[in-house]
């Protein structure tokens, strides 16, 4: 798990591996343009490109002067560069870099005002204006500037962060914010990179490691970390030899209505496939031809309107998952509450059976300890109150999963993990072609079935969020439809052993 850092973080960092490691402050920048670089070749490899680069006068600034200058001597021919001398003050590796740069044959402009930029028609406008050291909202000729920016044609890349746009904490709406279509960043992914409400200032990042003491960064406090394939490879256990489907768990997935049978089958055939020695499905009469002709491996456990069998057995089963296309009705309702009532272990709730929570709060008292929810964000809300920005769930799910003793898994391009000790995992893997109806479903699925299997909870939550956007990954095309990502599962599973 790599630990994320807040800014100020990163500024600890870059302080302590100047003071520790045989490397000064210019040498850091030196490596952050080097490697910013290295990257931005990899996407824009013509050397014929006409390049500007646009530069505050502090260090990311300084970088961009850097970076201006490696360019050129790695064959760019059209490269132009604007200095934006709206602050008396410079830093000294800013003026460093600019005595280097004025050896070269380049053509540099000093501005004083945004209005004396331009004209501008470069292929790519590299923003090297503010970086990590922005303590206030852009104003004046900033903010001029960046507005004149963005309504540019050229493809716009970023040094290490947008001008103007914050690294942690609450975004808000605003203008005031250079809109990149990449950001290469240093060392680590910024927060807000990785919550929805950067999209409309950033389309896609990249991380530039430059060189900063990883031990230093690991140590730091903090919540947040990243989620990473040793997290996967230190958890997963390899299948015995003597082993049966004994040894596996059973896994009941109480789910389904005549309409939305689809949840249930898919939830199920996850399960299976993720690996539980014996999957039950708990499923409304109506749809048991549909579950015997879909999935044979697969046991039902029939209800009628709502009522559970009386012969339903709760010891037995290892682990239950409980929602997908459950439905909201007093019928689901009852269903709700007997399956509260009568699993005393930890079990998993998804989609109606939080809506169900949501709407009568007070089953929430009956959710056993160590559960993992898991809700895509307008479930969260429903759940725990309107949010106005990313930040302030970020906020919410820590405190709850504390609170609540629970794992929350909050649903999203990055999905979030809060769990139980207030630790904050945020999962790279996944693709937008994940996004359609029933992915949650299979989701659930996974999760119930590491759990059958004896992983913790926490643990199920984790391997399955990271595993089911790989699986997603390996599934080419425009989409990715569920029940194709579950095929691929056993396959994607066997390569973290
Ligand atoms: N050793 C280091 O610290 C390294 C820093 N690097 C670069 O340095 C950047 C940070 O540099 P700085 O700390 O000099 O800060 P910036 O270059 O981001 O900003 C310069 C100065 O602008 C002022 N400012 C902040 N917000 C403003 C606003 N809204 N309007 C007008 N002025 C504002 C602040 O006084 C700030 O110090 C990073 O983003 C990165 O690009 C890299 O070179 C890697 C190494
Ligand atoms: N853009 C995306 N990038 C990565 N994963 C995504 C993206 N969109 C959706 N997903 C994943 O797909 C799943 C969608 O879950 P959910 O909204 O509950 O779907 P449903 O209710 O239809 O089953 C989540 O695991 C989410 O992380
Ligand atoms: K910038």
């Amino acid at each position: 798990m790599l630990k994320l850092l807040t800014s100020s973080q990163i500024r600890e960092a870059d302080a302590y591996t100047i003071a520790n490691k045989p490397i000064q402050s210019l040498d850091l920048m030196e490596n952050a343009s080097r490697a910013f670089v290295e990257l931005f070749m990899e996407d824009f490899s013509d050397r014929t490109l006409s390049i500007s680069v646009y530069c505050g006068t502090g260090n990311n600034g300084g970088d961009g002067l850097a970076i201006a200058r490696i360019l050129h001597k790695e064959g760019y021919e059209r490269i132009k560069v604007i200095i934006a001398r709206f602050s008396e003050k410079s830093s000294l590796d800013f003026n460093i870099n600019l005595d280097r740069l004025k050896s070269l044959d380049l053509e540099v402009k000093e501005i004083y005002r945004a209005a004396d930029a331009g004209p501008e028609n470069a292929d790519i406008i590299i923003d090297a204006l503010l970086g990590s050291g922005l303590n206030k909202p852009l104003d004046g000729e900033w903010k001029d500037l960046v507005l004149w920016l963005n309504t540019l044609d050229g493809a716009k890349v970023a040094v290490d962060i947008p001008s103007g746009f914050k690294a942690e904490g609450a975004v808000g709406r605003t203008d005031a914010v250079f809109r990149a279509d990449l950001a290469i960043t240093f060392q680590r992914a910024r927060l807000n990179f990785l919550l929805p409400d950067s999209s409309p200032y950033l389309k896609y990042f990249e991380v530039a490691d430059i060189g900063l003491d990883e031990a230093f960064m690991q140590d730091g406090e903090g919540p947040y970390y990243l989620l990473s394939e040793d997290d996967i490879r230190d958890r997963l256990r390899a299948r015995l030899p003597f082993s049966h489907k004994g040894s596996y768990g059973h896994a009941l997935l109480v789910a389904g209505a005549p309409e939305t049978m689809g949840a249930a089958l898919l939830c199920s055939k996850a399960c299976l496939y993720t690996g539980a020695g014996l999957t039950s499905a708990c499923i409304p009469a109506e749809g048991l031809n549909a579950l015997n002709a879909a999935m044979p491996e697969v046991m039902a456990v029939v209800r009628e309107g709502n009522r559970l069998p009386a012969s339903l057995q709760w010891g037995k089963y290892q682990s239950a998952g409980i929602g997908p296309g459950l439905g909201t009705g007093d019928k689901s309702l009852h269903v709700l509450k007997d399956t509260l009532k009568n699993f005393a272990k930890p079990i998993v709730i998804d989609a109606d059976g939080l809506n169900l929570i949501s709407s009568n709060y007070e089953l929430m008292q009956l959710v056993p300890e160590f559960s993992v929810l898991t809700p895509h964000v307008k479930e969260f809300d429903r759940l725990f109150g309107e949010h106005t920005s990313w930040w302030e769930r970020l906020e919410t799910g820590i405190d709850r999963a504390v609170t609540l003793g629970c794992t929350i898994v909050l649903k999203n391009r990055y999905t979030i993990i809060f769990t139980p000790e207030g630790r904050c995992l945020f999962n790279p893997t996944g693709t937008p072609a994940m996004a359609t109806g029933g992915m949650g479903d299979v989701l659930t699925g996974m999760i119930v079935s590491f759990v059958a299997q004896g992983y913790t909870p926490e643990d199920a939550a984790i391997m399955g969020v990271y595993l089911h956007g790989i699986a997603g990954e390996s599934v080419q095309g425009y989409v990715v439809p569920p029940s194709r990502l579950i095929e691929a599962l056993p396959e994607v599973i066997l390569r973290y052993l």
